[in-house]
């Protein structure tokens, strides 16, 4: 049976004449990880945008558990249950790992830690989820860039969101990043969180995702497995170009 949790519904965002995002209904299911692909300018991260609450749509609505969302302030989407990595403000670079993460436990969803101790704890619970506990005392600048990105996750994570959205994590990261994040993030889905990924990485969102949407030129063409989705010729014409093959 279909448990929605977050949908979007004729999601529509224009910048003067462009139209970057055109009527997409995307539905994401609870527990699942779904991930957002198309070739640049598609209108992944607009849609990414739209659905986090962070961008306000042209047209079309926004809802989180059934309730309307669309016009409300980015920060009660984040107390509602939904946290995207990029919209938690960078790491402040001199401040802790802890204490940039105890930002997040502060921040989040309710009921929020009560108490300087209980959000303590709560970021504690989050870094260790991603890996970064023995670091918590160290000042988020002496992170690599795998481990900033990791903090970022850390930091959405101690908001307790039911939907953590990612926005190309993975950009960057080495090999061994890769995967290790690749890890987490299936950590933290068996958890219980729902996630929406946005990727360039095609062979990582081939084996992380259970459902993906493509979107070209600002629509849905195709959604579903993901190897179904890699295969369609309309998103590999997409992404190869008319004359591939
Ligand atoms: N704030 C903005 N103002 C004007 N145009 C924008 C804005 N944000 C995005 N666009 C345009 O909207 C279209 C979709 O952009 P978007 O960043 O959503 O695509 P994308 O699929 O995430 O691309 P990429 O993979 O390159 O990040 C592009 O043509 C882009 O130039």
């Amino acid at each position: 049976m279909s448990d929605v949790v977050l949908e979007g519904t004729a999601l529509t965002k224009r910048f003067g004449g462009l139209v970057a995002v055109s009527e997409v209904h995307v539905a994401v299911q609870r527990g699942e990880i779904l991930g957002l692909i198309g070739p640049n300018g598609a209108g992944k991260s607009t849609l990414f945008r739209l659905i986090a609450g962070i961008m306000k749509p042209t047209a079309g609505r926004v809802a989180f558990r059934g309730r309307d969302i669309t016009n409300r302030p980015a920060h009660d989407v984040v107390v509602a249950g939904v946290a995207a990595t990029h919209q938690i403000v960078r790491p402040f670079r001199e401040m802790s790992v802890l204490e940039n993460v105890m930002v997040g436990a502060f921040f989040g969803h309710r009921p929020r830690p009560r108490g300087v101790h209980r959000a303590r704890e709560a970021a504690m619970e989050a870094l260790t989820v991603c890996d970064l506990a023995d670091r918590a005392a160290s000042p988020a600048r002496a992170l690599t860039l795998g481990g900033q990105k990791w903090l970022e996750v850390a930091r959405a994570l101690a908001t307790r969101p039911e939907v953590l959205l990612l926005d190309e994590v993975l950009a960057g990261l080495n090999p061994t990043e890769t995967d290790r994040t690749l890890e987490l993030i299936r950590a933290i889905n068996e958890r219980g969180t729902t996630i929406v990924i946005v990727e360039h990485n095609l062979r990582a969102v081939r084996g992380l995702c259970s459902r993906i949407v493509a979107l070209v030129q600002g629509r849905k063409v195709v959604e579903g497995a993901p190897e179904a989705v890699l295969a369609d010729e309309r998103v590999v014409t997409a992404y190869l170009g008319p004359h591939h093959g």
